[in-house]
């Protein structure tokens, strides 16, 4: 699949999301969008998956069948979680089994007679997961697959992905968070306010020094923990939110060498 210099944007007098976005896609490739937030990774991505049409430019070569799995599943439809995956697996001729082959699989089994609407966010997004792998998508587009997933979930999107590319199909999916590790042979794409950049790794974070003023008598202070790898991005989200940084340390008990450069310094 090839993106021919695409360009597009929301509305006539809008600015660009994206701009003379080129681009080549081979069957059995993972390609990992990465980018911040609003820089255009979901554009992109429904312009892959043809939910969104070039303004400018074209995308060449989509594959027959497309897997598109959204940022958020629609859950405002009148079926329950069953009913509506062997709808879907009606319109698209999918395997007479298919759905109950995605519902055993993503552990749905208990909320297959729910209602779309009363499912939890990640529920719901295993729903939107199982509607794309119906029918084997020689193209799968996966825009933050991981958000509101459980552990065991999150396991499963590697092993999908593997199994889609291993049959020859493409997989395009963003990840704002870097949270991407247990996928062997990627391509990494960066989006940068409407630009894509191919090949680059993760843009680094740099997060701000801290704020070495004490907490005042108005303040209280709010200790959280978060994984290691997003240190440095929880930095950046919370200063960017209003918050002061104290310091960012090791928990108790854990030797100090195992901060990066940027969390030593933070120390
Ligand atoms: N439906 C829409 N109507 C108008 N503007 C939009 C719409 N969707 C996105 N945009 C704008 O297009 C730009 C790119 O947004 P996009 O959703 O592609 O970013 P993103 O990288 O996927 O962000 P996030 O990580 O927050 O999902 C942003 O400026 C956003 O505000």
């Amino acid at each position: 699949m090839l993106f021919d210099g695409v360009w597009f944007r929301y509305a006539r007098r809008a600015p660009w999301a994206l701009r003379e976005a080129a681009a080549t896609v081979e069957p059995g490739q993972t390609v990992v969008v990465l980018g911040a937030n609003g820089a255009g990774k979901s554009t992109l991505l429904q312009l892959a998956a043809g939910v969104l049409r070039p303004v400018r430019g074209t995308v060449r070569a989509r594959p027959a069948v497309v897997g598109w799995v959204p940022e958020r599943f629609p859950a405002d439809q009148p079926f329950t979680a069953i009913g509506y995956l062997r709808a879907m697996a009606g319109l698209r001729h999918a395997p007479a089994t298919a759905a109950a082959h995605w519902v055993d699989r993503l552990g749905l089994t208990p909320h297959a007679d729910t209602p779309l609407n009363a499912l939890s966010k990640g529920t719901a997004q295993k729903v939107g997961l199982a509607q794309a792998l119906l029918v084997r998508p020689g193209l799968l587009v996966l825009d933050e697959p991981w958000e509101g997933l459980d552990a065991q979930a999150r396991t499963l999107v590697p092993e999908i992905v593997a199994e889609v590319t291993a049959s020859g199909g493409a997989v395009l999916v963003s990840d704002h968070r870097g949270e991407i590790t247990g996928l062997p042979d990627t391509t990494h794409w960066t989006v940068a306010a409407g630009a894509l950049q191919l090949g680059s790794a993760p843009p680094p974070v740099a997060a701000p020094p801290p704020d070495r003023r004490p907490a005042g008598p108005d303040e209280v202070v709010v200790e959280i923990a978060v994984p290691r790898t997003e240190a440095d991005a929880t930095v950046v989200q919370l200063i960017a939110s209003g918050h002061r940084i104290l310091r960012v340390r090791e928990p108790d008990g854990v030797r100090p060498e195992r901060l990066t450069a940027h969390q030593e310094e933070a120390r």
